[in-house]
């Protein structure tokens, strides 16, 4: 079975320009496959490169070594090397990502927030938006929120707003930084179970879970980190 995404000796060292151009290396050697329906969980202690590989594989952060192969409409394209034009569309179709925290735009309803990334499929909006009410009423965030912008909602509703942006778009592989992290037990476990479906629909996910009972119930594999981790430049 080919891998949705594969990862091959990447490297990363942040080189500090203010600061005399310091290098600070992250990782090197980085090598893991993630396949359709199986979640991988990164692991390893705080600092340890875990947020910044996740960055690298959406195209955040540059790789300085090494591919990030995606499988784009069935065939491989490295994200390391693609154009912007081309992380674009692997974005619009091919890799979503929960980031800990939400990017809020001004003015826009949590409702078109979290439909957006269907609309930019091609979805109708009322479509995008009645699977964007589904998938709010499911994650507990009160009907009174939805019409508003999320700019001022708590820690705990922002991410759920997040989530389900991330959540709501059928990509066949999904990144997640942490996104129980500020929720409530009964919140945790919806994503918990909206995590085994996606699983069950064959998306590759691969995150960073700090919460070991959630790691638990989701991980079927754990990358330990510290296994790439860069040694210091003699
Ligand atoms: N943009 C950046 N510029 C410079 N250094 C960075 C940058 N992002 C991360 N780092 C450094 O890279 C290292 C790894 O950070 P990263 O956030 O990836 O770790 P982590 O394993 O996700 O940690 P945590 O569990 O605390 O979130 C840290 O030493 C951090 O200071």
């Amino acid at each position: 079975m080919t891998p949705l995404l594969s990862v091959s000796d990447v490297a990363k060292s942040f080189t500090m320009h203010l600061r005399d151009g310091i290098v600070l290396p992250v990782v090197s050697g980085v090598g893991f496959d993630v396949n359709a329906g199986e979640c991988v969980v990164l692991g390893g202690p705080s600092g340890a490169g875990k947020s910044s590989l996740l960055k690298m594989v959406y195209g955040n952060y540059g790789v300085d070594a090494g591919s990030i192969a995606l499988l784009h409409h069935g065939q491989p394209v490295d994200l390391a090397t693609a154009s912007p034009r081309t992380v674009l569309d692997l974005r619009r179709d091919t890799i979503g990502y929960v980031s800990q925290f939400l990017r809020t735009v001004p003015r826009v309803t949590t409702v078109d927030v979290v439909a957006e990334p269907l609309v930019s499929r091609g979805v109708s909006r009322d479509e995008a938006q009645a699977r964007a009410r589904e998938l709010l009423a499911r994650l507990n965030l009160p009907e009174r929120l939805w019409s508003l912008p999320p700019a001022t909602f708590s820690g705990g509703e922002q991410q759920r707003v997040n989530i389900a942006r991330g959540f709501i778009t059928p990509h066949p592989v999904l990144l997640l930084d942490e996104p129980t992290a500020s929720l409530d037990a009964t919140n945790r476990a919806v994503v918990v179970e909206m995590i085994a479906e996606k699983k069950r629909a064959g998306v590759a996910l691969l995150g960073i879970f700090h919460d070991e009972e959630v790691r638990a119930q989701v991980a079927d594999r754990i990358v330990d980190v510290t296994l790439f981790a860069a040694r210091k430049a003699a």
